[in-house]
């Protein structure tokens, strides 16, 4: 008797964004996202209160109104630039894997998702969390939520994630071909690479050691056996490896932080204090990247392409130029089919003949 192959169901897993630019819809995606222990990491308690006295009743209405300035036809930026990418990738892997996107936060749901993967007879997971760095509050969080959801049943399946991919060539090189023309194009005389911040506690938190992260000015310079996994020397790679296939030279480039909220510090520097000193520097046409995230959402969008270019334009720059993400750009959908199977090892098809 043949032995039946396995079905291979593949879960791109992004953070997740609002049903509607409304208050109430944004009101219930940021209750889930911000309850997650990973992203506010608090006392119960001490949560509770922040969110429902001092974030849930102001925060929406603001966060509503900054969305509905980048929303499309076809919904939020962020989900309907993941469904692309979503169809491109399902295409390339027809033969071989089932391919759902999920939301760690609102919808499709993690849960849906999976039950989706699960109704079309599949038994082998492989997720792939789509951030480039690893951080608690990002792939941590959609990890340990598959994790769980997966574990749930009486027949928990096998379950692969792909690593977070900051030095993936496949990565770098599609951010590379995107920002080329832009570059090109606008003259930019210098590059900010923008990446979404972390507070500092956070930082300390996942160094295993306690002693290397932040414990210097330049302890996230290089990357080293201690500081692998460190999201800002990880966010720092990035940046040098992408200047490098941009040729941009030392002083071309500048590396910030972005999207801090509350009081507490958060990984330095800040974009919006190192927008207007890049303006009094001199440098007039900027071009920013923000190679934390692979597809454009209020963050990129809104943050960068809107209010941080009225902010350096203020401050004196000539223009600012957001980098589009990568989206469903070909070379990205080539790289996440390649990430795939590279995790996958050999096929289920050949490991069953093999038996
Ligand atoms: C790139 C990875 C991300 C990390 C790490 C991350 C950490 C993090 N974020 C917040 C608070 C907010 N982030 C918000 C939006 C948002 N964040 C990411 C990615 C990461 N966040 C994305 C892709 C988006 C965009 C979502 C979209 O719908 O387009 C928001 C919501 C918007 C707003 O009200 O400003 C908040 C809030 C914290 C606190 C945190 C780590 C502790
Ligand atoms: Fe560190
Ligand atoms: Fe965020």
């Amino acid at each position: 008797m043949p032995v039946p192959t396995t079905k291979r169901g593949l879960l791109l897993v992004n953070l997740g964004t609002p049903d509607a630019p409304e208050s109430g819809p944004v009101r219930r995606y940021l209750r889930e996202f911000l309850n997650d222990p990973r992203v506010i990491d608090v006392h119960p308690v001490g949560r509770w209160f922040l969110l429902n006295l001092f974030i849930l009743p102001f925060r929406p209405a603001k966060s509503a109104e900054a969305y509905r300035k980048v929303w499309t036809k076809e919904g939020s930026p962020l989900l309907v630039y993941s469904r692309a990418l979503e169809a491109k990738v399902a295409e390339q892997l027809r033969d071989d894997y089932e391919v759902e996107l999920a939301m760690r936060y609102g919808n499709p749901s993690l849960p849906d998702a999976i039950a989706r993967l699960k109704a079309k007879g599949v038994s082998e997971f492989t997720v792939l969390p789509l951030y480039p760095h690893e951080a608690a509050s990002s792939s941590a969080s959609s990890l340990a939520r598959t994790y769980e959801v997966l574990a749930e049943g009486w027949d928990v399946p096998n379950v692969r994630a792909v690593p977070a991919f900051w030095d993936d060539a496949g990565f770098l090189d599609a951010f590379a071909a995107v920002a080329r023309p832009v570059i090109a194009d606008t003259r930019a005389d210098h590059v900010l690479f923008s990446f979404h911040g972390l507070p500092e506690r956070h930082m300390r938190k996942s160094d295993p050691t306690g002693q290397h992260c932040l414990s210097s000015a330049g302890c996230c310079d290089a990357i080293t056996a201690e500081n692998r996994h460190c999201y800002r020397a990880q966010c720092f790679a990035t940046a040098r490896m992408l200047a490098q296939r941009l040729s941009l030279p030392e002083g071309g480039y500048t590396v910030s932080f972005q999207s801090r909220l509350g009081r507490t510090p958060w990984v330095k520097p800040y974009t919006d204090l190192v927008l207007p000193e890049l303006a009094a520097k001199g440098v007039k046409r900027l071009a920013v990247m923000c190679p934390a995230f692979v597809a454009d959402c209020l963050e990129t969008l809104e943050e960068i392409g809107l209010r941080a270019k009225e902010q350096f334009v203020e401050a004196g720059g000539e223009s600012l130029t957001l980098v589009p993400s990568l989206n469903a750009h070909p070379e990205w959908v080539d790289a996440v089919v390649r990430m795939v199977r590279a995790s996958d090892g050999p096929s289920a098809t050949a490991r069953a003949g093999s038996r």
